[in-house]
């Protein structure tokens, strides 16, 4: 390094990576990482190195095993208060999803118990959950609202997804679902909710909460019709949109968000092959969901090899929500996509990774490479397709946020 060029904050030696860039894993051994300002400034092997390792950084490791992309996690109701083991036992028992939810429990229940509870308190319940899934690897964590159904409560979600955030030192994306479910007091009347819904949209934004606006269509959500008013509004102040889409039956709703250039169709099990053709050519990621698919019991696949003929990226995320996906790793959500939906543990990392980012509009993560964002992983394994293969345990050694150790 010449004489007056900055040293870099840190530097990671003795690795392999696996950076995504390129074919394949895009595997590189005997690697060096290098990061300053918060940003990638080296990605390559050792021996390349410009300089000493000493004279570069002011911090350098030496490590050994796996460095990937830090994991984002592009779908989570992460915020919530109580749980629905209660419910979980009734649907072991034969009750469905659907019957639950019509008969005011499901969704609804966990509404009860966001509105009843302080915004310390909900922080205080939500807060370990997005620190498990930190500590196996989550740089980037995406939190819906959607448990509050009314301004208070919708801002009350937000504010504590925002403080996740600060206190856990990852960057946060908030999605406005307040088109989830129909709050008891609209019952019988979901368009006048929608027109609620409307209104506070711009208030929540103003007050910077708001990064995307999701809806739930579906037979006990909302219509595609209420859905398309939630996208207009969402357009008309500029924020992009994202759709629970074609989880229980197809209405359309993969095409409909596609058709908004929405950034991402979540679930997808019912998608037809014309939504897909949306979706291509918008540029819509379908997030593929496994937890819910799996804690459902759910036999119909999301139409997969569609996907992969048209070139529509699929991500994976966790859905972590108290009813359909208790579910606190993303690693955990890879590996059910390998066995459910059979995706390679290659194409599982890139849907946790750079697809995932993607689907959240961000393309300064997902990928190791210079000037992307120095949000990495170490982990304990010798290939990478480990990723996508064990069941639970621990394999992650460090989590990078930002160039700083955060887990
Ligand atoms: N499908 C709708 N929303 C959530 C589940 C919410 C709940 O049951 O609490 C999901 O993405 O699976
Ligand atoms: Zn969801």
């Amino acid at each position: 390094m010449s004489a007056g060029t900055p040293r870099w904050d840190g530097l990671i030696t003795g690795i392999s990576l696996a950076t995504l860039d390129g074919a394949g894993y895009g595997e590189i051994p005997d690697a060096a990482l290098g990061w300053q300002n918060g940003r990638i400034v080296y990605v390559g092997p050792r021996a390349d190195l410009p300089a000493p390792e000493d004279t570069l950084a002011d911090q350098v490791i030496e490590a050994s095993g796996w460095i990937t992309p830090g994991l984002v996690d592009c779908h989570t109701h992460v915020v919530f208060a109580g749980d629905r083991a209660r419910e979980f036992e009734m649907r072991l028992q034969g009750e469905s999803y659907e019957a639950i939810a019509r008969a005011g429990g499901g969704i609804l229940s966990t509404v009860r118990a966001v509105r009843a509870a302080s915004e310390d308190e909900l922080l205080a319940q939500s807060l370990p959950r997005a620190k498990a899934l930190v500590a196996d690897g989550v740089t980037t964590l995406e939190i819906k609202s959607g448990y509050g159904l009314d301004l208070a409560n919708e801002r009350k979600m937000l504010r504590v997804a925002r403080r996740i955030g600060e206190v856990l030192g990852i960057e946060v994306r908030t999605t406005y679902l307040a088109a989830h479910a129909l709050p008891p007091e609209f019952s019988d009347d979901a368009d006048g909710y929608i027109d609620a819904v409307l209104e506070w949209l711009p208030m929540l934004h103003g007050e910077g909460l708001i990064d995307a606006v999701d809806a739930f269509c579906e037979g006990i959500g909302f219509t595609p019709a209420q859905t398309r008013r939630v996208f207009e509004a969402a357009h008309t102040h500029g924020l992009p949109v994202k759709l629970h889409a074609d989880q229980l039956s197809d209405l359309g709703g993969a095409g409909l968000v596609a058709e908004f250039d929405g950034l991402s169709a979540d679930h997808v099990e019912y998608t037809s092959a014309e939504s897909v053709q949306a979706m291509a050519g918008h540029g819509t990621v379908a997030v593929l969901l496994p937890g819910a698919f799996h804690v459902l019991r759910e036999t119909k696949l999301p139409p997969l090899d569609a996907f992969r003929e048209h070139g529509v990226p699929m991500a994976v995320a966790t859905d972590c929500n108290p009813g359909t996906a208790p579910l606190l790793s993303l690693r955990q959500a890879m590996q059910l996509a390998c066995t459910h939906f059979r995706l390679t543990p290659e194409e599982a990392l890139r849907g946790a990774t750079v697809h995932a980012a993607r689907a959240l509009g961000l393309d300064d993560r997902g990928v190791l490479k210079v000037g992307a964002r120095a949000d990495f992983v170490l982990w304990d394994i010798g290939h990478p397709a480990e990723l996508g293969y064990w069941l639970g345990g621990r394999l992650c050694l460090g989590v990078f946020a930002g160039g700083r150790l955060i887990a």
